[in-house]
């Protein structure tokens, strides 16, 4: 059976620090099986419904574009739901718990990194009438660059879809024994089949329903934490005086993780290469029925946002005020970070039978959302991308080869959470780390063909080849430089963050690489799009000088906008 009711021993080697209660109060109910079944049920009984009503999914136009039928609110559930995956919801209360509401000044951000795409990259993409974003790329550039885009997006989506599918099924293992692969291959499975069987019809309403128990499974947790805690006031009194209420921090250090300018202004790079250039939100954009309600689309995914962004910090509050600063880390419970919100959960919730069921479904309702759109924009990209240009193919043969592709990426998922298996790290940072790493260069690739007509193809690449390196140069060095704080346990035990900040301060103006290396991740996106526009520049006049103006062949640039 996919589920095991019992603990693999050697294979999950830190269940021994877990101090199971003997009498396994910790464990699942039946209730909770139930609740979590349910969701894989009404997720699949979606996909199956528009696999057999409208146009029954048999033309491309409707499994990757819904017919361009698309109305604004469950596009916007859609938009938000995207990268809103299980990461989220246990890493922002796992940071918050640990270094108070700091994060929460990331909301911020979503305003220009929303009204930029809104008013700047959709009327452009939109007019354009494109079947994939990296058609842009060969309308400005040339066929090679769209290429280069393609594969960069298919490597950070693949990436990312393992770290999406991974993150739940982990911590629900070491907190309750939910058997690990049992997890990942029934969610893989079942979002496979009602992405293939579905299209992008059922992804936008599988998303809509999944947001629905996400919210509800956070919101109900919340408020049974806030009773655990001794009600509103007193978990109040609680948070503050254990220093967890963050004000705005305005230290213009780049290297500082967490302050108001990494936050707000680098997290703008980050929300561009999300919401402005990444397919999967561009496949939405241009799903929609008309410009106006694709630009309305992106306006109420900051609405969305916000909530789901005040209830995964409000989770991180609520279990500041129920454990103080004796978290179950500390306590040795747990390994990790990321298993805080699952064990506050089961410890919290153990006499409310259903409410553990329920916030599973919602860690997995967040996945799911995730991965399914990941699914259906790397089948819609490599279909249109990769493989129509070179093939010639009826209708139907190229709907069906869409269908396995998407069914092929569904297994390469599964053997991604595999690799991410094999790595170890705070799963929050390593995602926004890898939006900013393979993300970065993408937006900046984007930006150079919309906002300087000077650049050429060969600039292109050569910038996006130097964006990328630049991405792993300092993505990875930082990561090993970090290594060994990385591996310590968060001071849990001090009363004032601002003591956590003051021990690391005497090292923190390092010389040369240091200082790169040392560079907040939230600056990875800003950092390496700016790369890619500045080489781009670079090699773009170069080529023009020194090379005959008939070797760059740059395309019209933009005439239909
Ligand atoms: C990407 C943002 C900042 C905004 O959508 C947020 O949803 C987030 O922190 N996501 C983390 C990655 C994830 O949840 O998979
Ligand atoms: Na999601």
């Amino acid at each position: 059976s996919l589920i095991s009711e019992t603990h693999a021993g050697p294979a999950v080697p830190y269940l021994s620090s877990l101090n199971m209660d003997p009498t396994g109060q910790k464990y699942f109910t039946i209730i909770d099986y139930v609740i979590f079944a349910l969701l894989l049920v009404a997720s699949m009984a979606i996909g199956l419904y528009y696999a057999f009503t409208g146009g029954r999914q048999s033309t491309t136009q409707e499994f990757m574009y819904a017919d361009r039928s698309m109305k604004c609110l469950p596009l916007s559930l859609s938009l938000m739901a995207t990268f809103q995956s299980a990461v989220a919801i246990i890493g922002t209360p796992a940071e918050v718990y640990a270094n108070g509401t700091q994060y929460w000044f990331i909301g911020c951000c979503y305003i220009l990194g929303l009204l930029i795409p809104a008013h700047i990259f959709i009327p452009m993409f939109y007019r354009l009438h494109l079947t994939s974003v990296y058609q842009y790329l060969e309308l400005r550039f040339c066929k090679a660059v769209r290429i280069c885009g393609t594969v960069t997006f298919i490597f950070q989506m693949v990436v990312y879809m393992g770290v999406g599918i991974y993150t739940p099924a982990l911590a629900l293992n070491a907190v309750t024994g939910f058997h690990l692969w049992g997890a990942v291959l029934a969610t893989g499975l079942v979002c496979t089949l009602y992405t293939a069987l579905g299209g992008l019809k059922a992804v936008v309403w599988t998303d809509v329903f999944q947001t629905v128990v996400m919210f509800t499974g956070q919101l109900a947790v919340i408020i049974v934490g806030v009773h655990q805690a001794g009600g509103l006031s007193d978990a109040w009194v609680k948070v503050r005086d254990g220093g967890r209420i963050s004000g705005i921090d305005l230290n213009p250090d780049p290297t500082v993780r967490h302050t108001f300018w990494t936050l707000g202004v680098g997290g703008v790079f980050l929300m561009l290469s999300l919401y402005g250039v990444n397919q999967a939100q561009v496949q939405r954009y241009l799903s929609s029925r008309t410009e106006k309600e694709a630009v309305m689309s992106c306006y109420m995914v900051f609405p969305c946002l916000q909530v789901a962004l005040m209830l995964s910090c409000l989770m991180g509050l609520v279990m500041f005020a129920c454990y103080g600063n004796n978290s179950p880390l500390e306590q040795q419970y747990i390994t990790s970070k990321d298993q805080m919100v699952l064990y506050f959960v089961m410890d919290m919730l153990q006499n409310f039978p259903g409410l553990p069921g329920l916030f599973v479904a919602c860690l997995f309702s967040a996945s799911l959302s995730t991965i399914s759109s990941a699914f259906n924009s790397l089948a819609t990209v490599t279909m249109v991308d990769l493989i129509k240009p070179h093939y010639s193919m009826t209708e139907a043969r190229a709907t069906l080869l869409s269908k396995m592709l998407a069914l092929s990426y569904g297994i390469i998922c599964v053997a991604m959470a595999y690799v991410v298996h094999l790595m170890n790290s705070s799963v929050l940072q390593a995602a926004l780390s890898i939006f900013g790493m393979v993300g970065g260069p993408l937006l900046g690739l984007f930006c150079l063909g919309i906002f300087f007509p000077c650049a050429n193809s060969i600039g292109a690449v050569a910038g996006l080849a130097a964006g990328l390196v630049m991405a792993f140069w300092v993505g990875i060095g930082g990561f090993l430089s970090r290594m060994p704080s990385s591996v310590q346990v968060l001071p849990f035990n001090s009363t004032n963050t601002s003591e956590n900040i003051t021990v690391p301060i005497s090292t923190s103006i390092p010389a040369g690489l240091n200082g790169l290396y040392s560079l907040s991740y939230m600056w990875y996106s800003a950092l390496n799009s700016s790369t890619v526009v500045l080489i781009g520049l670079i090699i773009s006049f170069m080529t023009e000088t020194f090379l005959p103006s008939n070797a760059v062949s740059p395309v019209e640039h933009e005439t239909s906008v």
